[in-house]
Formats: C-alpha cells, sequence, structure tokens
C-alpha cells in the first residue's frame, strides 16, 4: 500500500514538475518520436530534455542523420525553451510561406521572452509599429546613414581597438564588438551625440542581457505566481529600461516640441548652421506616430522603449554574427586575410576611397566570409521557429497535425553541416559563395543576376536560414548586412590580426549557441593605414 501510494506521490509530482516546466506540451501530437529520448527512459520527455540542455547539437545532428523526413518533439529547458514540433526540411518551404495568421514568429518571441512581464510597456508589444519602419525606411535608408555609420565605426574601433602600431595586444571580442555595434546603430537608431553615450549603450545592452535571465526565472514560476514573482525577477530589466528612457526622453521631448511648434528655440548646436536635418529610427517613429493621429503613439516613453526594442533585437545578434566572423578569420590563414585586404583596397580605389553601399555590394569575397561564417555558426539550433495561431491549427504535407497553441520549426543545424546541401559542410570556407556564384552561367543574364543575388549574405532561403526566411524573415537584415560589411573591411584594412592556433569553443545555452565570451583577439593598427574618408573627407 505504502509503495502504492509514493508511486502516485511521484506520479503526481511529475505531472506538476511537467506543467510547470512545458505548459504547452499537453496540446502536442502523439505518436511523434522525441530527439534526446532513449527506448529505455522511463520518463522520455523529461530525460530528453535533459540530455537536450547537455548536449542539444549531438541530439539534432543524431536526429537529422537519423530521421531527417519526419517531424518529431524537440523538448527545450532553459532559454527560449518551448517544446517545438521540428519538422522535416522538405517542409522548410512549407513553413516559409505560411502567413503570419497561421505560423507567426511574433508569438515566439513575445512568448518565449515572456514580453507580458519583462516589457513595461505592453502598449509597444500589441502596437510593434517599429517593426515597419525597418522593412520601409531603414533598409532605403542605409545608403544615405553610411557615411555616419562609417565615422561611428572608425572612431569606435579606435576607442576599442586602440592605434597602438608598434606592438599587438589583447582585446576582449565579445565586449569589444558588441561596443563597436551598438555604437553605430545606435547612430541610425537615435544619432549624434546619443550613440556615443556610453551610459545610454551600456543600458541598451544591459537590457538585452538581463531579459533573458528575468525569463528564464519566470518561466520556472508557476504561471499563476508569475504577475507577482515578475515584480522581482524583472527588476534588473526595470532598472536598464528605466535608465535608458530616461536619458532619451528629454531629446524625445525636444523633438516632439519642433514638430508641435516648429518657431520653438533650437538647442545651441541648432543653431550654428551645420545641423543637419535628424534622419535616425527616433525621428522617422515620431513621423509615424504623428502621422497615426493617436496620442498614445507619441508618449516619450513609449517612443524611448521602441528605440529600447530595437536595440534588443539588433545588437546582439549582429554583434554574436561579427564575433563569429572575426573569430573563423583569426583561426584561417594570413592568406585568406591578404585576399580579403586586396578586394576591399581594389574595391576603394575603385570607388574613390568612399564606403559607399556601391562599394560594400563590390566587395564579393567579404560577402562571402559573412555568409559562410553565419551558415557554420548558426546562432539557433533551429529555423524558422512559428507558433501555429489559426484556430483550426496546422497540417503538415506529411499529415502532422499541429493544433493551435504548439511552437514547431524546421531542422537547420542538420542542413548547413548536411554534405549532400554543402560540400565539405563542416569546414570553414571563407570563399565557398564567391565559387558558387562564379558557377552560375546560363545563358540568361537576369537570370543569372537573379541566382547569383541569391548568394548574397542577408538573401534568404531553405538552406541557408541565418535570417529566417519568407514573409516573416528579419526585416532588418539588409542594414545588419551594410554595418556588419563596413566593420570587417574596416577592421581588415586597419588592424593585423594574429592567427589563432585553434578557434575558442561555443557554448549552448538552450536553443542559442553562444560563442566564448571571454575569447580574446590579438590585434595591431597597420602601420601606415591612413585615415580613411568618410562623410565627404571629414571625420566628425
Ligand atoms: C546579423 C544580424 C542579425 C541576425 C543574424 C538576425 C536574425 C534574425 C532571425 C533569424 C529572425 C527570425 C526570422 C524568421 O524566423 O523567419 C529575425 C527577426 C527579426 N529581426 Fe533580425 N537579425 C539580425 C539583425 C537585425 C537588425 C539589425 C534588426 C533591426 C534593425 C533586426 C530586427 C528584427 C526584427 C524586428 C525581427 C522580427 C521580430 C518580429 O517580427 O517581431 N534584426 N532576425
Amino acid at each position: 500500500m505504502a509503495l502504492i501510494t509514493k508511486i502516485i506521490a511521484g506520479l503526481i509530482c511529475v505531472y506538476i514538475v511537467r506543467k510547470l516546466l512545458f505548459p504547452s506540451v499537453a496540446h502536442l501530437p502523439k505518436g511523434l518520436p522525441i530527439i534526446g529520448a532513449k527506448d529505455s527512459d522511463w520518463f522520455p520527455f523529461f530525460q530528453a530534455a535533459l540530455r537536450n540542455a547537455l548536449n542539444l547539437r549531438g541530439n539534432i545532428l543524431e536526429a537529422y542523420a537519423t530521421h531527417k523526413d519526419q517531424a518529431a518533439i524537440l523538448p527545450i529547458a532553459g532559454p527560449g525553451g518551448q517544446t517545438f514540433v521540428l519538422l522535416p526540411a522538405s517542409e522548410t518551404k512549407l513553413v516559409t510561406d505560411q502567413p503570419n495568421t497561421v505560423l507567426s514568429l511574433r508569438e515566439v518571441i513575445v512568448q518565449g521572452l515572456l514580453y507580458e512581464y519583462t516589457i513595461s510597456d505592453n502598449f509597444i508589444v500589441s502596437n510593434p509599429t517599429h517593426t515597419k519602419l525597418i522593412t520601409t525606411t531603414l533598409t532605403n535608408q542605409v545608403a544615405n546613414l553610411l557615411p555616419g555609420l562609417a565615422n561611428e565605426t572608425i572612431r569606435g574601433f579606435e576607442q576599442q581597438w586602440g592605434t597602438d602600431t608598434e606592438s599587438f595586444h589583447d582585446v576582449t571580442i565579445w565586449d569589444s564588438m558588441g561596443a563597436i555595434v551598438s555604437r553605430a546603430t545606435n547612430y541610425a537608431f537615435v544619432g549624434l551625440p546619443y550613440c556615443r553615450d556610453s551610459a545610454l549603450l551600456n543600458a541598451g545592452i544591459g537590457f538585452a542581457r538581463a531579459l533573458p535571465f528575468s525569463q528564464l526565472l519566470l518561466s520556472f514560476t508557476w504561471k499563476p505566481l508569475r504577475p507577482l514573482a515578475s515584480l522581482l525577477f524583472t527588476l534588473p530589466c526595470r532598472y536598464y529600461e528605466n535608465r535608458f528612457t530616461q536619458m532619451l526622453i528629454p531629446e524625445i521631448e525636444h523633438r516632439l516640441q519642433q514638430v508641435d511648434n516648429p518657431t520653438s528655440p533650437l538647442r545651441a548646436e541648432e543653431t550654428s548652421g551645420e545641423a543637419e536635418k535628424k534622419n535616425d529610427f527616433l525621428e522617422w517613429c515620431i513621423e509615424q506616430a504623428k502621422e497615426s493621429g493617436d496620442p498614445r503613439m507619441w508618449q516619450p516613453r513609449t517612443l524611448a522603449g521602441r528605440i529600447l526594442l530595437m536595440n534588443l533585437v539588433s545588437i546582439h545578434t549582429s554583434s554574436l554574427t561579427i564575433v563569429n566572423v572575426m573569430l573563423d578569420l583569426a583561426s584561417s590563414t594570413p592568406e585568406v586575410l591578404e585576399e580579403l585586404r586586396a578586394e576591399v583596397k581594389q574595391v576603394l580605389d575603385e570607388c574613390g576611397g568612399q564606403w559607399t553601399k556601391l562599394a560594400l555590394g563590390k566587395m564579393e569575397k567579404l560577402d562571402s566570409v559573412l555568409r559562410e561564417s553565419a551558415r557554420l555558426n548558426t546562432l539557433v539550433a533551429v529555423g524558422l521557429r512559428r507558433r501555429v495561431v489559426a484556430k483550426e491549427g496546422f497540417t503538415t504535407t506529411s499529415g502532422v497535425h499541429l493544433p493551435c497553441g504548439n511552437f514547431c520549426a524546421v531542422h537547420n543545424l542538420g542542413v548547413v553541416h548536411d554534405p549532400n546541401v554543402y560540400e565539405q559542410p563542416d569546414t570553414f570556407k571563407p570563399f565557398r559563395f564567391v565559387g558558387l556564384r562564379r558557377d552560375v552561367n546560363s545563358d540568361d543574364p537576369n537570370k543569372d543576376h537573379v541566382q547569383r543575388a541569391r548568394l548574397t549574405f542577408p538573401a534568404t532561403g531553405c538552406d541557408y536560414l541565418a535570417f529566417g526566411n519568407g514573409r516573416q524573415a528579419c526585416p532588418g537584415r539588409f542594414f545588419a548586412a551594410s554595418e556588419l560589411k563596413l566593420m570587417l573591411a574596416y577592421a581588415l584594412m586597419y588592424y593585423d590580426l594574429e592567427i589563432m592556433d585553434s578557434r575558442p569553443g561555443d557554448r549552448w545555452i538552450g536553443i542559442l549557441r553562444i560563442p566564448s565570451s571571454n575569447a580574446k583577439l590579438r590585434v595591431r593598427r597597420r602601420k601606415g593605414s591612413v585615415q580613411p574618408s568618410v562623410n565627404n573627407d571629414k571625420l566628425v
């Protein structure tokens, strides 16, 4: 009798823990294999989640090798830890083509990062109008923003990597790239002088780091207790959010005043005659807010919150991507670095030494390095994470029915390591895509042009999901591509990188791959590197 009571108590405990950790499992389709589980498991779901926490990469690659054409359950405990139905790579196109009324990326982000608690202004979460501005205005303005971005990139490198031409010294790659990306990106978001204000930039980075931590604590909290627990667990988020918004609000109020009353007094620097019309994300958000006619849209705190959210979605992804590229290059060969430098120099000579969009577009080898690194170091283990939002659910071509509320994704790691998709898939081949682009040669030059464009860094496709794919693909990818190309070209031209013996290993946290946070590069300012000209020869 005592034994039966113990077994029943045990089962109840397992049920409760399961409900707490994996609230969505009740809806999962039945009969699918569980990635990470073994035949001998008593509690396959839990044991698989544990194994996946310890060796996600290996388990996903094994699942791809053994049943890549079959849907499977992927239980994940940890950050981003929803349980996914992992669909076969053959259904990537199907998922890509679904509108956000059937499969929603946004729902994955909002639910996954628990925005309900981690973002204090839920108006922004339910009205993400700033996302539209990325596709429309930011992407179109890249060429105009480039001189300023170059300016901030140059100053950022000087500050982070120094100007000593005599000896090599260590730089922490993660911190230095984060600072440079944040500075350049915020030039596009809020302009000068704010993009140089380290307190503001650090608050943005601090928020992005604090949020996953708060989310993690909340995800382990029983749902009914979350509103209460969030008061404590989101304190770090609130701290950085308040710092960031408080620093930006005076600028926003000033700009709003100028819009409402163009004759209101200007600041000293604005009357000097050198001031240019603001052309940054904050300005576009203000215009968008005013056009909407909804006063809630132009609340200074709301506008500042939008810029903070932009920092959240862009800084980490861009920093991690450039960190990976730098580590890949620093662990390749001096010849690769020289070949890239030669290309950058040749293009700059052709383009009068200006860092223009045209010049960046001509740097094919540089583009290939970025794409190759993003392919090999895919930041997320699975691709196209989506939540089923259609009330009737979603049925795949292989007949698996996913009820509304389920999370799904497609194989990504397996694809980029598949020798049938990429030749020598595990090797970093910096000029892989230059070769593939040159192989495109048919009788139709227009078709070839489109085909070659599909092999560039920001171009998405079913075999390359670094930026997602389809209608919900990353809207910031064209901006990110120009910004990162610029950074890489500048780093190569103006710094020597000491080649490493081996590339520092990555860590996996949940489904996220994180390059070593304390990896160091040894760098030295190149002798005789003449300061590049930007902004019509004016460095500010
Ligand atoms: C190299 C840098 C970046 C990488 C690797 C990256 C990657 C991604 C990926 C994989 C997605 C999901 C797409 C899908 O599943 O189909 C995404 C979404 C998104 N990205 Fe990026 N991204 C980068 C930079 C940026 C930048 C610079 C911005 C903003 C300027 C941005 C804004 C967004 C937004 C707003 C979403 C969609 C979220 C939503 O719908 O709410 N990203 N990104």
